[in-house]
């Protein structure tokens, strides 16, 4: 293909050579466009007309820099769009979409003011600016909501937008519908001002009025993504001899639908005959030569380098750096003021991991309490329960061995172990029998059967002299006779751990307490095992605190990562990115303005956090707090990372709220927060060592529990793998994102 000439270049503002265009439906590709041919004189209005659906807004959209040509080649003040001196998409450009893409909440003046600040424009300009355009385009109060306006008020609060920092060239999207008689020749009137001004405005303007289009300096007639025919107004009626451009496009659509058959471009024929050609003899520019040939279909894959330049010089130099830190604070700003108009957002992003935390540590990790459990002692006169029982030594010590006998106060041995359950936990319902007992369990109303036999204190003495504790045991005793019989319903693991553990506690406390009366050595009657002072923790951690360490990570991680994973897809949806990148922000800029504001979101979600959990609740903490605190941002970090790339790939709310969900639940079941390690699979293990958290927990446990500092390789590796996660993720946004442009 020729390369375009300078002279060509130099006084058009737009040039469209042999354009190519298609969409993806599945696998089949849909062309919009094929082979066409624009040119827009600067300074000059320019009226694309043509059916709904016909490519016009794709077309635009090509221009503006927001679609590329699958071949073919678009000029914008001399270069591509998008090339690094154009301003192209940037200040040079107003677009106005078909659709209001702003925010709904955001009032004129703050909508305006986004975007003066995008476009660097001083306080005097904008409030002049803003005056101006409130007048002229008949706009209600400055503070009037986007979402509360008319149709047409917000159509024309958004060609404000595109008229704001009074570009070079103005795209405009049907920037008359729905907008009244009177005002819609005053817009039309102000659009000739412009092009005719001293520094001339360019215009495109598309619209569904054709006749409102006789005010343009040229007119463009696309159908079935060509072109039709381009001239001045009155040559094309001169040409076709019609009274109206109405009556010019319906004969123009007459002649092409004969030669075509009126099918679309997705299913012409990707060639036309020359008598077809001839008979059409709509392809032809003014001096009647033909534009160029309707491309062979191989044409797609003969793609042609959008960014190769035309000359080494742009026409026009236009110079922005690709990095502005005004850029950066205009979207955070924007997000902020966003932010502060939704209580409802302000309190499920703040509110919401204080909720959690309390939640967390009053529901999860204590003890279970006052479990009903049935007492059976076959012992007691009355069968049901213990009125009177001795608390003395229940062994007459002034007779020798094997003399020896028990005293009078041995009976009801089973009512003083009764005495010793914990009554915080447990709560003794007495039965008569053992069947009552076990129909209570079978009824649900109790945990477990605490069973001792008739004749239960003679055997436990019994029991005490055979074991050697004291001589003179009776060896014939039936052994089962002393014991406490437990039968527990353990379909809850965790209240029958807790209840094993409470009569264990229970039993061993009776029997000090024997020892004690006694005056024997408590030893005796304890397992030879000696639990001594913890090396790290105490005996008084609970669940909770085991927990806890994870907790406040995934409290962290989750809340960053489901806020920044709706943040870019929200503007998306709304449109607002969309002008956002013609306005001229790069995606360096956004990526980093939606991460720092992510970022602000998490700060105040990690003070929230650890505060409720170190300071209401109380979590234990060795180590140092400052650790403590950046690790757990690191990882609210690495959820906002995740979370923006996550909002950069789906083009829903669902998609990522379904995605987010995904990644959450696995990420808690194997990062080692509800449970050790050490129990999984060794292959699940190593895996598990790959996720974001798992490291981070395990770091975060050793600095609360045991004071560990960064010199550990534990703690150290904890911060290292949730920074190596912050960086991979951050350089995968940017890459998304950078596509997405
Ligand atoms: N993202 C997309 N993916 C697939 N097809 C698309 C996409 N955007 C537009 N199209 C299709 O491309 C064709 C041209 O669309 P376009 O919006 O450019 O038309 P238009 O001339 O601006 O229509 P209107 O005047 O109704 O706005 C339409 O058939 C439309 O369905």
């Amino acid at each position: 293909m020729e390369k375009l000439n300078m002279e060509t270049l130099q006084s058009n503002a737009i040039v469209i050579e042999s354009a190519y265009k298609s969409y993806q439906s599945g696998k089949k590709s849909n062309p919009i466009f094929t082979n066409l041919n624009l040119t827009v004189q600067k300074g000059k209005i320019y009226g694309l007309l043509g059916p709904s659906g016909c490519g016009k807004t794709t077309l635009l959209k090509c221009m503006v820099g927001k679609l590329r040509l699958d071949a073919g080649k678009v000029r914008v003040f001399g270069s591509a769009p998008g090339d690094r001196n154009t301003g192209v998409p940037g200040a040079r450009v107003g677009y106005m979409p078909q659709e209001l893409a702003l925010f709904g909440e955001f009032n004129i003046e703050e909508t305006l003011k986004y975007f003066s600040r995008i476009f660097g424009m001083s306080e005097e300009k904008f409030q002049a600016r803003l005056e101006f355009l409130m007048k002229f385009l008949d706009l209600p109060s400055k503070s009037r909501k986007l979402e509360l306006m008319s149709g047409g008020q917000q159509r024309r609060a958004s060609l404000a937008v595109a008229l704001l920092h009074q570009p070079e060239l103005l795209i405009l999207d049907e920037p008359t519908v729905g907008v009244d008689p009177l005002l819609r020749q005053s817009i039309w009137e102000h659009l000739i001002q412009l092009a005719d001004g001293e520094d001339a405005t360019t215009v495109v303007i598309t619209t569904h009025y054709t006749e409102e289009a006789m005010q343009a300096n040229r007119v463009g007639m696309l159908r079935n993504g060509r072109l039709l025919a381009e001239d001045s107004p009155t040559n094309l009626l001169r040409t076709y001899a019609e009274p109206g451009l109405e009556e010019v496009f319906l004969r123009l659509c007459h002649v092409d639908g004969a030669v075509l058959g009126d099918t679309n471009i997705g299913s012409a024929e990707p060639g036309l005959d020359e008598e077809k050609r001839r008979t059409l003899n709509l392809l032809k520019n003014e001096d009647g030569e033909e534009k160029s040939e309707i491309p062979d279909i191989n044409f797609i894959d003969n793609k042609i380098d959008q960014d190769e330049r035309v000359d080494d010089k742009p026409v026009l130099k236009y110079t922005r750096t690709r990095f502005s830190p005004r850029v950066v604070q205009a979207c955070m700003f924007k997000t902020f003021n966003r932010m502060s108009k939704r209580w409802g957002f302000l309190i499920y992003q703040f509110v919401l991991p204080a909720l959690q935390v309390s939640l967390f540590c009053l529901a999860i990790g204590q003890d279970p309490k006052e479990l009903p459990i049935s007492i059976v002692s076959d012992e007691l006169v009355n069968g049901t329960h213990c009125e009177y029982f001795s608390q003395d030594c229940p062994v007459n010590f002034n007779l020798l061995p094997p003399m020896m006998e028990p005293n009078s106060n041995l009976g009801n041995l089973s009512c003083r172990f009764i005495n010793y359950l914990d009554d915080t936990t447990i709560q003794p319902i007495w039965q008569p029998s053992h069947q009552a007992a076990v129909e209570s369990v079978e009824l649900g109303q109790s945990w477990g059967i605490v069973y001792m036999g008739s004749n239960f204190s003679n055997a436990l003495y019994s029991r005490v002299m055979e074991s050697g504790l004291m001589p003179g045991g009776d060896d014939d005793i039936d052994s089962k006779a002393g014991k406490i019989q437990i039968q527990l319903d353990v379909t809850n693991q965790q209240i029958a751990f807790t209840l094993q553990l409470k009569l264990a506690q229970a039993f061993q406390r009776f029997v000090d307490q024997l020892a004690t009366v006694c005056h024997i050595s408590g030893d005796a009657a304890s397992l030879p095992l000696e639990f001594q002072e913890p090396v790290y923790g105490t005996d008084r951690l609970t669940f909770t605190d085991f927990m806890a360490p994870g907790i406040i990570l995934t409290i962290v991680h989750s809340m960053a990562l489901g806020y920044s994973a709706m943040i870019i897809l929200i503007e998306r949806n709304e449109g607002l990115l969309d002008r956002t990148w013609v306005a001229g922000v790069t995606s360096s800029e956004l990526s980093v303005a939606h991460f720092l504001c992510a970022v602000s979101v998490n700060l105040v979600q990690v003070i929230v956090t650890l505060a409720f959990m170190i300071g209401v609740f109380k979590v234990p903490v060795e180590g140092s707090l400052i650790l403590l605190f950046v690790l757990t941002l690191l990882q609210g970090l690495c959820g906002t990372t995740i979370g923006l790339i996550i909002s950069s790939v789906c083009q829903t709310q669902q998609d990522a709220t379904q995605i987010a969900l995904g990644i959450f639940y696995p990420n808690m079941i194997l990062s080692g927060i509800l449970w050790p390690l050490e129990a999984m699979p060794v292959a699940l293990r190593y895996f598990a060592f790959t996720l974001p958290q798992t490291c981070a927990v395990e770091a975060m446990r050793a600095i609360l529990l045991r004071g560990w500092g960064l010199y550990h390789p534990i703690v150290a590796r904890g911060f290292l793998v949730s920074l190596a996660w912050i960086a991979v993720t951050y350089i995968i946004f940017k890459i998304k994102i950078a596509r997405s442009h």
